[in-house]
Parts: C-alpha cells; sequence; structure tokens
C-alpha cells in the first residue's frame, strides 16, 4: 500500500485521518519526525518537518523511484511534488511555494526541487545547457554567502525572500532563469541581536581571503577589529569558526562560484572592495564639534580607506558623511549633520552600500541566465520566502514579513479552493462550498487604499504633517479605530499587555503580534542622501559606478523623494502575487519541531502552533469537502484493476470511466454516496473506501504474484527449453559437420589409393569423432583386407588357404614372442612321410562305416600321460573327429571323439621352437602333445580357421589337467631333438 501509508503504518496523506484536528496532525507529525519520514501529503500539498538530521532519502537511486511516478504511487517526498512540476510531466508553468518559519527547512526543501529538476531534465550535454544547468545550482552558494545569516533560530537563515523562475525549452532542459530578491534584512549589516551573526559573506572574506588580497583590502584578519562584525559571544564569532559553517572554505567555494556563473575578475575584486569599505566605515566614529559632526580623532586613516576602496576622493566621503547637500530656491546650500545624524547617515550608507551590492549580483546572475520568451516552452518557480516572525520586538520587517505571509496564506487558499471548484465544474461534479478563514481584511488592513503602508508613506513624505512615529501610531489608532484585526492601547486602554504610546497589534491569521511603532517612518523613508549616491556614481571602479546610476543627477535638481520601503515592498508582493497566481501552484508547508535544532526533540506546542498559523486543519478540512482522494480513470485502473474480474487484466467496457464503475459496483461502492464518476476522475468521498479497495487489493496481489511467478516460471522455462533445443541442434550440426569433415578428409586421402606404392598403408587416419568410432574400426577392417586381396592376389592360389588361415589366428600371436610363426610351410599332414600310418590311416577309412571325415590334420609325437612319461601317440583331426592312435602298436585307434564335443580351446607355448601343443577337453583330461611331426601353430590355424575353436592361448606355462589332478605345464628347449616329459615338483615340463 505504497500509495496510502508509510512502512510505519502512518497515513501518507493527511485528508485520510478519521479524525481531522490539530490533535491528529500534530500526532502523525510527531510520528514521521520520529521514524525519520519527514513528509506527508494534504492532496498535492507536501507537508514537511524539518528532521535535524541527515537522511539517506536525497540520493540519485530514490530520484530514479520518483521518476514519471504520480504522487501518490510513492512514499511521499518533495521528489514526489518536484516531479508533478517538471515539465516532463505536465509542460505546464508551474511555482512551487514553499512557507514555513525560520529554520522550518525551506532552503533545503528548495534545493531538493532545484536538484530534483537538475537531474531528471532532459540529458542534453550541450555546453550551453550545462552552463545554465551549472549556474543554476550555483547560485545556492553564492546568494546564501551574501543573503544568509547565523540567526538565534537558524544557522543558516536566508535574510531575504527568494523567487526563482526556472525557465524550460520544449524538450524539458533548463535553459535560463531569473532570481527575485525580496526585502533584503539590511539592518544586519550594522546590528543585530545577542548571538547572532551579520551576512555570512563577511566572515567568509575575513576568513579565506589570502593575506595578499586582505592586504590589498587593507583588512586585518580579525572580526573584533570591525564594529559591524564585531559579537557578544566570541567563541562563536571566531574567524572561521561559526557554527556549522567553514568559513575559509565557502569563500574560496564563493569565488569560484562567481567565476563560474561569469563575474569578472574586476567586478569580484569590486565586490571585496564594497566589503571591506563597508567594515573600515563601521569603524569611522563621529563627535560634535560645535553644532556639527567631525570625524573622531584617529580615524581618519578608516576614512581613508573607505575612499580608497570606493576609489573616490577622501574629502567627498568625509562631506557625504558629515553634511548633506540641500537645493533651495536655485541655491546650493550644505546643510551640516550633528554627530548622532552623521552616525545614523554613515549605518544607512552602509546598508545601503550592501543593500545595492545584492542587487547587483543577483542582477549579474540574471544577465548570465536569462533566456528570451520564444526559447521558452514552460516555466517553473520556486519560492522561498521568509515565514510568519514574531519576535521579542517587532517592527517595520516583521510587518512585511507578516504582511507577506498573509498574502501567500491567502492565495493558498484561493487557489487550492479555485483548484478544486475548477476541477468539479471540469469534471461535472457538484460542488460543495466551503467555509475557510478569509485573510483578506487583514491584507487589507496593511496594503489596502488607506491601509497601513498606505499612511507610512503619507508620513515618509510628510503628509501626515507629524512625520514622527508617535504621530503615526496615533494616526493609525483612529484610522483602524473599527478594525477588528487592530488594536493599540489608545483603542483598548483596558489591554494592560500593550505599551502605550509604541506598541499596536495586528490580529494575523497566523496569531496576534504586537509591534513596536518605534523607526517605522526611518526605516519606512529608507533614505540614502543623494550625496552618498553621487559619491559613489562617482567612483573610478566601473562596478560600482554602475551600482549607483541615481547618483547622476546634477546636485541643483531637486529629486523626487522615491516611494516608502513599504510601498515598494508591497508593490513587489502583489507582483509576486500576480505571478504566482499566472501559474499552477504547488505548495510545500515546512515545520520545524522544536528551537535547539535537535534530531530528537519534537514540541507539541510550537508545532500545534505552525498547524494552526500554516492553515492546515483548514487545508484538510477544504481538500476533504466533498472528496477526500480524486484518480484519473486509467490511473485508478492501473492500481486496481486486479480486483475485479471485468477489467483484470483487461477490460472490454469501452472506456476505463465505464470499467471503475463495474470495479466500483463489484466492491458494492454505491455510486454519489461513497463516489462520484467525473469525466476523467473518480471521486472518492472517505478514506474509508480507499481502505476498502487497498485491502481487496492487497489479498489479489497475492493471486497476481503467484500467476506472474508461474508465468514467468513457465516462460522461464521455455526460455531454457529452447536455448537447449537450439544447443542440441547445433550440436547436431557440428557432429554431422566433423562426421562429413572427417570422412570426406578420408575419402581425399584415400582417393589414389590404388595408385600408392604402399597401397595407403602409410596414410594416417586421424582421431575420428566417437560416434563412428566402431565404424572407422570396420573400414579400417576393410581397408585391411581390401590390402590382403592385393596380398593374396599375388600369390598362386593353393597358397590362400594357407594365407587365409595364418590371417585367422593374427590376434592370438601378434606379439606373443612366438616370432616367425607364420612363417614355414604348413602340410596340414605329416601322414606321407610314414608309409605305415599312411596305410593305417587308409585301412581306417575304409572300415569307418560312418565316414571318417575330411582329415584336416595328422601328426605324431609323444602324449603326456600319468607321471610325467611321454607315450608315443599320433593324433589324427578330421572334420568331424579327433582320433589318438598308438604309434607302437600299427596305429591302433586309442580314442576317437566327435571332434565338436572334444576340443574347447588349444594352448601353445609362446617360445617359437616349441612344438608342444595343448588340447583343452570338456570334462576329460587335456591332451598334452610335443610332435615330432607336425606344427602346433598349424594345428591352432586349422582348429579355428575349420573347427572355430576361438580360443588360442600363447603363453610360458600352461594349466592342464591331465588324470584329473590339475597342474601346470611349462617348457625347456631339448639339447637331442627329442621331447620328453619331466616331473618339476606338481608341475610337468616339457623338453622339446
Ligand atoms: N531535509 C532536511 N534534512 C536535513 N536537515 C534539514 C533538512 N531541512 C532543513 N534541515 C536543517 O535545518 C536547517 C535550517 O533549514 P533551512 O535553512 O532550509 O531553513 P529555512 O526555513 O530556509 O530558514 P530561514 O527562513 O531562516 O532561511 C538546515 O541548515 C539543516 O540543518
Amino acid at each position: 500500500m505504497a500509495g496510502l501509508v508509510s512502512p510505519s503504518g502512518l497515513s501518507n496523506d493527511l485528508t485520510l485521518l478519521d479524525k481531522i484536528d490539530s490533535e491528529s496532525v500534530v500526532d502523525i507529525l510527531d510520528k514521521r519526525f520520529q521514524t525519520g519520514s519527514p513528509y506527508t501529503y494534504i492532496g498535492e500539498v507536501v507537508v514537511s518537518i524539518n528532521p535535524y538530521r541527515q537522511l539517506n532519502i536525497y540520493g540519485n537511486d530514490v530520484i530514479n523511484e520518483y521518476r514519471a511516478r504520480e504522487m501518490w504511487e510513492k512514499q511521499p517526498h518533495i521528489f514526489a511534488l518536484a516531479e508533478s512540476v517538471s515539465p516532463n510531466n505536465q509542460g505546464k508553468n508551474a511555482c512551487v511555494i514553499i512557507t514555513g518559519e525560520s529554520g522550518s527547512g525551506k532552503t533545503e526543501a528548495s534545493k531538493i526541487v532545484m536538484k530534483y529538476l537538475a537531474a531528471v531534465s532532459s540529458q542534453d550535454d550541450k555546453a550551453e545547457i550545462e552552463r545554465v544547468r551549472d549556474i543554476l545550482l550555483r547560485t545556492n552558494v553564492i546568494l546564501e554567502s551574501f543573503g544568509n545569516a547565523r540567526t538565534g533560530r537558524n544557522d543558516n537563515s536566508s535574510r531575504f525572500g527568494k523567487y526563482m523562475d526556472i525557465s524550460f525549452d520544449f524538450k524539458g532542459t533548463p535553459n535560463g532563469g531569473n532570481i527575485h530578491s525580496y526585502l533584503l534584512e539590511k539592518s544586519r549589516v550594522v546590528q543585530r541581536s545577542a548571538g547572532e551573526r551579520n551576512f555570512h559573506s563577511f566572515y567568509q572574506l575575513l576568513a579565506g581571503a589570502n593575506d595578499q588580497l586582505l592586504t590589498s583590502l587593507s583588512l586585518k584578519r580579525s572580526i573584533s577589529g570591525y564594529r559591524y562584525t564585531k559579537g557578544d559571544d566570541t567563541q562563536a564569532m571566531k574567524v572561521g569558526s561559526g557554527p556549522g559553517t567553514d568559513d575559509r572554505k565557502l569563500f574560496k567555494d564563493v569565488e569560484m562560484a562567481m567565476k563560474n556563473v561569469g563575474f569578472q575578475d574586476h567586478e569580484i575584486k569590486s565586490i571585496w572592495r564594497l566589503m571591506s569599505a563597508i567594515l573600515h566605515l563601521g569603524n569611522v566614529n563621529f563627535h560634535d564639534d560645535g553644532d556639527s559632526a567631525a570625524i573622531r580623532e584617529g580615524n581618519e586613516s578608516d576614512l581613508a580607506r573607505v575612499a580608497k576602496l570606493l576609489d573616490v576622493d577622501v574629502e567627498a566621503v568625509k562631506d557625504a558623511l558629515t553634511s548633506r547637500t540641500v537645493s533651495a530656491g536655485g541655491d546650493i546650500i550644505s546643510a551640516k549633520h550633528s554627530a548622532e545624524k552623521a552616525e545614523h547617515g554613515r549605518d544607512g550608507f552602509a546598508k545601503a552600500i550592501y543593500e545595492r551590492l545584492f542587487s547587483f549580483i543577483v542582477g549579474k546572475i540574471n544577465s548570465k541566465i536569462q533566456v528570451e520568451k520564444r526559447h521558452t516552452d514552460c516555466v517553473i518557480g520556486v519560492l522561498d520566502i521568509y515565514g510568519f516572525e514574531v519576535l521579542g520586538i517587532n517592527s517595520f520587517e516583521q510587518l512585511c514579513i507578516n504582511y507577506a505571509n498573509e498574502m501567500l496564506q491567502q492565495l493558498f487558499i484561493q487557489l487550492v479552493l479555485k483548484q478544486q471548484q475548477e476541477e468539479y465544474i471540469r469534471e461535472n461534479i457538484s460542488w460543495v462550498d466551503v467555509k475557510y478563514h478569509n485573510n483578506q481584511p487583514i491584507c487589507d488592513l496593511v496594503e489596502g487604499r488607506r491601509g497601513m503602508l498606505a499612511l507610512l508613506e503619507d508620513a515618509a513624505g510628510g503628509g501626515l504633517g507629524k512625520a514622527t512615529d508617535d504621530g503615526l501610531l496615533e494616526t493609525l489608532d483612529s484610522q483602524f479605530k473599527a478594525n477588528k484585526f487592530y488594536t493599540s492601547r489608545r483603542n483598548e486602554p483596558q489591554d494592560k499587555t500593550l505599551e502605550h504610546g509604541h506598541q499596536f497589534r495586528i490580529r494575523h491569521y497566523a496569531g496576534d503580534v504586537t509591534y513596536s511603532i518605534n523607526g517605522f517612518i526611518d526605516k519606512s523613508k529608507d533614505l540614502v542622501f543623494q550625496d552618498f549616491k553621487r559619491l559613489l556614481f562617482g567612483s573610478k571602479q566601473p562596478a560600482i559606478s554602475s551600482m549607483w546610476k541615481d547618483g547622476a543627477q546634477a546636485k541643483s535638481i531637486v529629486t523626487k523623494r522615491p516611494p516608502a520601503a513599504g510601498t515598494l515592498f508591497k508593490q513587489s508582493m502583489q507582483e509576486l502575487i500576480k505571478n504566482l497566481s499566472s501559474k499552477e501552484p504547488f505548495y510545500i508547508r515546512c515545520i520545524k519541531p522544536n528551537e535547539i535544532k535537535s534530531p530528537q526533540r519534537f514540541d507539541t506546542n510550537r508545532v500545534a502552533h505552525q498547524v494552526a498559523y500554516l492553515g492546515l486543519v483548514e487545508n484538510i478540512r477544504v481538500r476533504k469537502a466533498g472528496f477526500a482522494v480524486r484518480q484519473p480513470y486509467d490511473r485508478f485502473l492501473q492500481r486496481y484493476k486486479l480486483i475485479c474480474k471485468e477489467t483484470w487484466p483487461n477490460h472490454r467496457l469501452g472506456s476505463d470511466k465505464k470499467a471503475v464503475e463495474v470495479l466500483c459496483k463489484s466492491m458494492k461502492i454505491k455510486k454519489d454516496e461513497d463516489v462520484a464518476y467525473g469525466n476523467t476522475k473518480l471521486f472518492i468521498r472517505s478514506a474509508k473506501t480507499l481502505n476498502l479497495l487497498e485491502a481487496r487489493r492487497d489479498v489479489k496481489i497475492i493471486d497476481v504474484i503467484i500467476f506472474l511467478q508461474k508465468h514467468w516460471r513457465r516462460t522461464l522455462a521455455q526460455i531454457r527449453f529452447k536455448k537447449m533445443r537450439a544447443l542440441m541442434t547445433i550440436i547436431e550440426y557440428y557432429r554431422k559437420y566433423k562426421l562429413r569433415k572427417y570422412i570426406s578428409d578420408l575419402e581425399k586421402k584415400f582417393r589414389n589409393v590404388r595408385q600408392m606404392p604402399d597401397k595407403g598403408k602409410s596414410i594416417t587416419w586421424g582421431a575420428p569423432p566417437k560416434s563412428i568410432l566402431s565404424t572407422v574400426d570396420y573400414f579400417k577392417l576393410v581397408f585391411r583386407r581390401w590390402c590382403a586381396h592385393f596380398v593374396i592376389s599375388r600369390l598362386p592360389k593353393e597358397e590362400h588357404e594357407g594365407v587365409k588361415m595364418r590371417a585367422a589366428i593374427l590376434d592370438a600371436y601378434v606379439g606373443s614372442g612366438r616370432q616367425g610363426w607364420q612363417g614355414g610351410e604348413w602340410k596340414t599332414d605329416y601322414i606321407k612321410t610314414n608309409p605305415e600310418f599312411n596305410m593305417a590311416v587308409s585301412t581306417l577309412r575304409t572300415k569307418e562305416k560312418e565316414g571318417l571325415g575330411k582329415l584336416l590334420f595328422a601328426a605324431e609325437g609323444i602324449k603326456l600321460s600319468s607321471k610325467a612319461k611321454g607315450t608315443p601317440r599320433a593324433l589324427l583331426i578330421t572334420d568331424k573327429f579327433v582320433l589318438k592312435m598308438d604309434s607302437t602298436k600299427k596305429y591302433k585307434v586309442m580314442d576317437k571323439k566327435p571332434v565338436s564335443e572334444t576340443i574347447k580351446s588349444v594352448s601353445v607355448f609362446n617360445e617359437p621352437s616349441s612344438k608342444s601343443v595343448v588340447l583343452h577337453c570338456e570334462g576329460r583330461n587335456d591332451l598334452v602333445m610335443a610332435f615330432s611331426t607336425g606344427n602346433p601353430v598349424e594345428l591352432t590355424a586349422i582348429l579355428r580357421y575349420k573347427l572355430n575353436v576361438e580360443k588360442i592361448n600363447v603363453q610360458s606355462r600352461i594349466p592342464i589337467t591331465v588324470e584329473k589332478k590339475s597342474s601346470s605345464l611349462t617348457r625347456e628347449a631339448s639339447i637331442d631333438q627329442s621331447a620328453s616329459f619331466q616331473k618339476r615338483g606338481n608341475d610337468v615340463s616339457v623338453l622339446d
């Protein structure tokens, strides 16, 4: 519920409070102050309570959160208001009016607005735009130096009102601006209350100027050395040690800012000259010499310094300070001052120099940022003006300040009501009239045709006859006798709180203020003798001279008295109000939580007082009258459409208004009673309805989150799946490519293989892709066979069989150690060499009824029998039988077994010359023979090639089973060519 309550559960908009009274508002402000969330809304008005501590809520990350957001969407913040006024958002002229008492945070608020506007304005990096943006941000440093001072209430109090217009071009880029200053508190130059300081600029100059500059200005680095900077609080007044300030550093910042803004060196120098001249001027004292004033002894050097710094003649300065030129009936005479009057004149001169210097600085800044109207698309004004002021003694300045606040409050009520009324008319909603405090009678009392300022003007011009403060009070008393907002002791003798003869009281909207009439006429006249004007117009410093153009008149010309200060102030206020009224206003109402700048202390009474005089409760009531909240239909839908199935996720109801009606109906929100449907906005009467919507939204949002999560997960899975599929396709294509490449490379390598002398045996095959390893093995086999074919085809046909047989046992013998196994002649049968054996076999053939089968192998030797004896035997193998014959008994058949049941595997020794062979027979004794005729390798080949006995063992120790006993057969070379067996422990050795 970002829009309605803060994370700590506080109402974000005071109109949403159930109970609208001062206590509830103060209570919310207290909680906001304590929780470090200083902003609250009343509709579009931001109420700000000074946190008096640095909060981490002004960074660029936070700025980004507020971009392109409606005010109510995020937590209350000045950024939200700045976003509303920013040209990107509305493109209309607007103004931000910041009010509140001294120290409530107005200047800080204006800086926050500026920071936001600068950050979000279109980021065009043209040098000119950068320059203007830079100047607008840097002006603060300069204006704060010359216009701010430490007061009892604020260490950095603005002692002038400031209105800054920032112009934006059609792209929303700041391209210029204009600053207006109001009522600089120039009296501060010559006097101030205990513990307060003069304007920062004086201390910054004394602390920050380098020795060379100080010497050129004839200054000492000493605050106590000058009447106008000397204070009663020596610790606080030490150079560079003002609380909360670093004068030395700030001097550099100000100098740099002036240079960046475009002040020329001679202008900056003139500014330091004028500041120094003021300091020296304050040290010039007078005494009465007869009936006229004379410079006090010892002060001539100060006077000389003043003259030098102002670049005028020293005698002329002396004359201007001690006398006055009067033109009467064409004669020009010099009227001498008394010492008192001269001192008065000196202070007036110092104030005037500073005031004109300040105006010069503001004018200079303006000249650097002014922009032609035709290049301006919209203007945003920021007004940071002194708040309502009630001091121990309230004088003319307080009257002006409080009058300005009356005007602004009147404007506020008018504009808020007017805006609301206009909105109701525009939206076609019936209008409810609201009673509110009307400040107009008080404004009239001050500024009316026969109001206080008009009477002051008369008094200042001598029009009232008695141009004394007492006389003025008498006139005011009689003029406003019947005015219920004015009172004095004369008009209400029973009111003992008012002092007779010099106090009057005005009932301001913010509370009663008692003013002292003393000094009113002088301050109102604000007289600077023409002699001073002429003196400084004559300065050889062009910048100084340019500040005093009205000193150009000849002495003989009788100058028309300028309007009184009050009248000028009234005019500038009226102009300001006119300017503000022409723009869409936005308000920041600043509140000061305590008097001691504490980040913890919340002074309930003080805050209640401010809440009252800022008219916040009234403001809430006005805003709430009729409808507490209004929201454009599209925005409303954006937030709440999820709570109604007809509107979620998108409606098809023709218009947003219709969709909102359906949504409200589904929530049983009653038309007219709870809400009203305007042309473009929904008007919600009370917080109850909004809370209902928000509560429903909170419930629904969980469903939406689950729904979104579900979809998002599905989307993620789809994305992953697609990626995987793509990956597989890539892999598949790559594999195919690798395969094709391998095969095509092979094909290229083997293309001319027939013509190669070695028929391609030297070709390297390369590592094949894994998937075709077995295929390539097969290819290799085919290739080998193809090669073999060539070898074989060159041999006579009858040898083919032998070669094939040799090839068949290749795997068993390669690397076996039985070199030369494939060589030699294979005779198949060795009978022919022995006629007796041959005869016996022929006889056998004829005798055997079922047929002996085709003779495959026949050989003689000795057979291992029990006790390791070698018995002469002949071995006959046909494709059907295995026969053992006794070669000592005319080849009598000893044993005859079908060949398939008999031999399971065959073993030979891995030594080339061995003639022994072991036929392993399943379930029977192994047949171990050492041949005298017959080749054991040939026998293994016949067994595998012709009788499918696959297993051929070629080893050095052959496990045997003879006479049902298992042992091992080893081989030893025979010395005499004849074979024999020898017992070796449990094992047997054949000597062959
Ligand atoms: N948003 C803020 N965050 C932190 N401190 C603040 C904030 N606003 C104001 N302050 C503190 O309060 C002091 C006074 O604020 P600021 O000068 O803006 O008051 P002001 O209303 O302009 O006073 P004046 O009318 O005297 O010029 C600041 O110097 C600063 O210490």
